[in-house]
């Protein structure tokens, strides 16, 4: 990890989504060192094109990114961003180790006709031991539980010594016990200092460790700042939406919307409001 002041991202006016279709836009957002942030937001509001789109994985429609000072075109070094993608991409039909996966995260240290050196082995052993999964480093990553697979993940993105990582919901359908795994494993990466952008669902499992909150309402920023201060803004949210919407007090969840659960229909009700 490399220790410095710069941001390690910032966006002005940005806007990301599909071809030419822009799915979130307006987004002015700056990623500090040593800062944890959680990324929040209904299902469908753009959270997963966002950070697809800093990283330059989805479509940059609009504004600047810069990665660590530099145009995010014309950044290279990749290592120093680890991202952890939404569903773990192990499918059972991947036949490596975990360790063989983690090493994966060395490669762009070293040159690809170079064999791995006792510093990338090492680099592997402490990723592996930071995730807890050091005494399953030999087992065939398919037979992980999801929740383990995840652990891989980001032990991959530790091993190649990233400077910041970018997590689309690590904690996502994983059982309670895992998710504490998880969370204590991101808790420790955070007293290390490490900077983390965590896209989740599941804010109370990282409650400890955000120092910040991104929420993202129908694909723009809709608030950005303190833990604190966001839920004195979900309750000025909420009112507001009663307020506009007085109905919504005397119907049955079931009557909001088909096929939606109830924090959906609330988004989709309130879209333009946030
Ligand atoms: N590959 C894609 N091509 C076209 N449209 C897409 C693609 N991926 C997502 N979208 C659309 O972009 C919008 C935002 O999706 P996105 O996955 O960013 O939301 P999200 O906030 O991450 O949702 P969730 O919480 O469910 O993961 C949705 O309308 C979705 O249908």
């Amino acid at each position: 990890m490399q220790l410095s002041t710069d941001p390690v991202i910032t966006v002005r006016d940005g806007s990301f989504g599909y071809g030419d279709r822009a799915v979130v836009t307006h987004v002015d957002l700056d990623l500090h060192p040593g800062d944890v942030v959680a990324v929040l937001g209904p299902n469908g509001s753009g959270k997963t094109t966002l950070v697809k789109g800093l990283l330059g994985l989805d479509a940059h429609l609009g504004g600047d990114v810069e990665l660590f000072g530099v145009p995010r075109r014309q950044f290279r070094d990749h290592a120093r961003i680890g991202y952890v993608p939404q569903r773990h991409s192990l499918s059972a039909s991947v036949r490596a180790t975990v360790s063989e996966i983690v090493a994966v995260g060395r490669l762009p240290h070293r040159p690809w006709w170079r064999r791995a050196s006792a510093r990338d082995h090492q680099a592997v052993r402490d990723a592996l031991q930071t995730v807890g999964l050091l005494d399953r480093a030999d087992a065939e990553v398919a037979t992980l539980s999801g929740g383990q697979q995840r652990r891989v993940l980001i032990a991959r993105a530790l091993a190649g010594d990233a400077d910041v990582l970018v997590m689309d919901e690590p904690t996502a359908g994983v059982d309670a016990a895992n998710q504490e795994v998880l969370a204590t494993v991101l808790e420790s990466l955070a007293a290390q200092g490490r900077t983390m952008l965590v896209v989740t669902h599941e804010l109370e499992a990282l409650e400890l460790i955000v120092n910040r909150i991104v929420c993202i309402r129908a694909g723009i920023v809709d608030f950005d700042g303190s833990p604190q201060a966001y839920a004195a803004h979900e309750v000025a949210h909420a009112r507001d939406h009663v307020h506009h919407h007085p109905h919504v007090l005397d119907e049955e969840p079931t009557t909001i919307v088909d096929d939606a659960g109830p924090l959906d229909a609330h988004e989709h009700r309130g879209a333009g409001h946030g």
